[in-house]
């Protein structure tokens, strides 16, 4: 049996994503493992597929002005000249020549042979003609939403929360690729015999600014290592490292994580933990707990007990004050997760993300109560929006008078986030994308007292 090549994997990949709404690093994690591809080439796959997602807008109006109508266009034959329009504009290593021959190639596999003429035929009417101007679109608005390839509403969003400036910087740094971060596992190693391990693999690393669990990684394949499989380390954004820093649990503790699913902070509280104490892992769906149970069998945690709990009945579940801790790291538009997930960007409107607001509000309400006095509540999401964030943690404390922000919140941060943190007010922090190299990450500490 032939494997698709390089580009028809990317095809398909997109054509999963845009049409059939599967979700990008787990379609592309399927894609990369299932066919024998180089190192070379998976990262060539990863950079047309990703790069092609980031850059739909962007492309659908270029393609616009060499096609009468997309809408007669089959999906694939769509995607496959926005994938040929991609490798011209933001690649310069793809001769124009190639760039044809690959997509005439797919076209004929693929479709009749009316078709590969019109693929020929629109490519070559457009490296003729070159890229269209973006610069002549009269209204501001939709001149940035072409230029940076972000709906408009996500745009004004940003803008009215913060500035243009920012909104603008959000929107660069979500079109760029994001680094490859794990976290040690200390039970198993420190952060430099880490280091060490891989590099015999091969794998070089750097340590990251933020965590001192964090290394970002820089060529080859991580998960496929036996050290992974050994459980010496989780893949996680460094941002997210930075909700264990601020729970900082010890090993006497007991910590509830009320939307725990896939547990990757569940099983870094664990380690940090020593494998000692106790943590509670709920989460909505039963599969979740179930990815939390694989997580900690791999990586050699037995401090975790999970159940599938909507955290909204939580305080039915156990006793008022029985918690050190209470994690809630709660479903969220992601807005902070776009450049590993841009489908983000197309799939999400901003009713659906109005939507969230109460449920995150009713999560705060019904788990407070767990929480111990002199204990602490920690909220967290991996988005920028401040409704979702700050706004919902000041309406929650005007009506709680008996929660106020943790006081030395600050000192377990890194210093370079100690004045992001005093511009959001003390006690909540906003990292932005485009700041430390990290997704966009929102977390704030509430004492009860
Ligand atoms: C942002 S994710 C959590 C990520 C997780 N903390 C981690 O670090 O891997 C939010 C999780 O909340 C779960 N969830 C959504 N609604 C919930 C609810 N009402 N109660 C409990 N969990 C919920 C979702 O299934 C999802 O797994």
């Amino acid at each position: 049996m032939s494997h698709p090549s390089v580009r028809e994997t990317a095809l398909d990949l997109l054509l999963a994503v845009t049409k059939k709404h599967a979700y990008s690093q787990i379609a592309l994690n399927e894609a990369l493992s299932s066919n024998p591809f180089s190192d070379k080439d998976k990262s060539l796959v990863t950079t047309l597929f990703y790069g092609v997602l980031q850059r739909k807008l962007t492309l659908d109006f270029y393609l616009s002005a060499f096609v009468h109508s997309k809408k007669k266009l089959d999906d694939w034959v769509e995607l496959l000249l926005l994938l040929s329009f991609y490798q011209k504009v933001y690649l310069d290593r793809i001769p124009d020549h190639a760039i044809v021959n690959e997509a005439v190639m797919i076209a004929k596999k693929r479709g009749h042979r009316g078709i590969s003429g019109l693929v020929n035929g629109v490519l070559r009417h457009f490296l003729r003609e070159g890229i269209p101007d973006i610069s002549k679109v009269q209204s501001e608005r939709k001149r940035l939403s072409l230029q940076y390839s972000h709906p408009e509403w996500l745009i004004d969003l940003w803008k009215t929360q913060w500035d243009l400036s920012d909104a603008l910087k959000i929107a660069e740094a979500n079109n760029q690729p994001p680094n490859v971060v794990i976290r040690v596992n200390r039970i198993k190693a420190t952060r430099e015999e880490l280091a060490e391990k891989l590099a015999v693999e091969g794998i070089r690393t750097i340590p990251g600014q933020l965590s001192k669990d964090c290394l970002i990684v820089q060529n080859g394949s991580v998960v496929e290592t036996h050290l992974f499989k050994e459980g010496f380390f989780t893949i996680q954004d460094e941002s997210s490292m930075l909700v264990a820093d601020v729970v900082a649990p010890d090993q006497s503790m007991t910590v509830l994580d009320a939307c725990a699913g896939p547990g990757g902070k569940t099983t870094h509280l664990a380690e940090r933990m020593g494998n000692q104490g106790k943590i509670i892992a709920l989460d909505l769906h039963p599969h979740k707990t179930q990815l939390i149970d694989h997580a900690a069998e791999r990586l050699g945690l037995y401090t975790i007990e999970t159940r599938a709990l909507d955290a909204r009945t939580a305080h039915t579940a156990f006793k008022e004050s029985s918690f050190d801790r209470v994690l809630l790291d709660v479903p969220c538009s992601g807005l902070g997760v776009i450049r590993r997930k841009p489908e983000i960007k197309w799939m999400k409107s901003a009713n659906e993300i109005n939507g969230l607001i109460p449920i995150q509000q009713s999560i705060l309400e019904e788990t407070a109560t767990l929480v111990k006095s002199g204990g602490w509540l920690i909220y967290s999401t991996c988005t920028i929006n401040k409704d979702e964030n700050e706004a919902q943690i000041r309406q929650f404390l005007a009506q709680h008078s008996e929660f106020h922000l943790e006081p030395t919140f600050a000192e377990r941060l890194p210093n370079v986030l100690r004045d992001t943190q005093s511009q959001s007010g003390k006690g909540m922090v906003q990292l932005m994308p485009f700041t430390c190299q990290t997704d966009g990450f929102f977390i704030c500490c509430l004492e009860r007292k």
